[in-house]
């Protein structure tokens, strides 16, 4: 079987590790999000699908307290947590983003500081985390470099001068050193070589497979969610227009706009 090739689906039906409820937000007069709703379960891979503009990547800062929105509630199933963590100040979101919630972007610039060492990036994560011996710092760091799948010798390279693989690799080492508790992914692969692509792709797979880490990961390439996800939301105009098992949505779509997606991919 091919590594990009997927395992049935891994249907836990437990509590919601992630609850996101009744999201709005508008930019001026854009509606980014109406009345979004979601839910992750622990294990799975949720792929959450849309056109450009849909609202994809603001939920996914929603999911990271990187922005509250103008109505909606969000639970994480974690103790000593409350009700609703949009009521959390600055400080406390940090604290939480930095121990429990990876997120790899897009753009490397929004994820690492790009003229420090990888292994100091990483190991940022760490000491924001309380890590304050430095052998253990570094020695973590390699280890989630390591894992990341990234090349050691060049672990002490500030990410400028590396590939844009390599600096994903970074990105992914640095979400999951602490292990998180969710992986957030905006467009990990977006922009790289397809070839680079399906190996940064194979390395999160692994990932999942070997540690059952809870993912959320957002394409505009239904390709790419086609591979990865359990579970697929698709958006349009700030609304969720469609979810279900990702094989059900790719093979039997329901809604016109996600029929057009598909057929559009085919
Ligand atoms: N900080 C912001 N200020 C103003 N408008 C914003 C802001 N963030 C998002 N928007 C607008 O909200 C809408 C949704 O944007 P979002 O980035 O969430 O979509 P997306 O589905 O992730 O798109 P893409 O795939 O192009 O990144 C867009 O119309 C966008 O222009």
């Amino acid at each position: 079987m091919s590594a990009l090739m997927k395992e049935a689906p891994r249907l836990v039906r437990t509590q919601p590790l992630m609850e996101l409820s009744g999201l709005s937000k508008t930019y001026g007069n854009v509606r980014a999000l109406d009345d979004v709703s979601a839910r992750v379960y622990p294990g799975e891979v949720l792929g959450i699908v849309g056109e450009s503009g849909s609202g994809k990547s603001t939920l996914l800062r929603m999911m990271n307290l990187e922005e509250s929105p103008d109505a909606g509630r969000y639970r994480l199933d974690l103790p000593e947590l409350p009700e609703d963590l949009f009521t959390l100040d600055r400080f406390e979101r940090r604290m939480l983003r930095a121990r429990r919630i990876g997120i790899v972007y897009q753009n490397p610039h929004l994820g690492l500081l790009m003229k420090h060492s990888s292994s100091g990036n990483v190991a940022e994560r760490l000491l924001v985390a309380g890590e304050r011996r430095f052998a253990v710092l570094r020695e973590k760091a390699q280890v989630a470099l390591e894992a990341s799948e990234f090349p050691i010798p060049r672990m002490d390279a500030p990410p400028i001068e590396l590939s844009g693989g390599m600096q994903q690799r970074v990105q992914l080492a640095k979400a999951i050193a602490l292990e998180p508790a969710v992986l957030l992914l905006d467009e990990p692969t977006t922009g790289l070589d397809v070839s680079v692509q399906a190996l940064v792709l194979d390395t999160l797979k692994r990932l999942q497979q070997e540690r059952r880490i809870t993912m959320v990961l957002v394409s505009h390439d239904l390709g790419v969610i086609r591979t990865m996800a359990d579970r697929v939301m698709v958006m349009r105009h700030g609304r969720v227009v469609e979810e279900g098992l990702a094989d059900q949505v790719f093979q039997d779509p329901q809604h016109a706009y996600t029929q057009q997606l598909v057929h559009a991919k085919l």
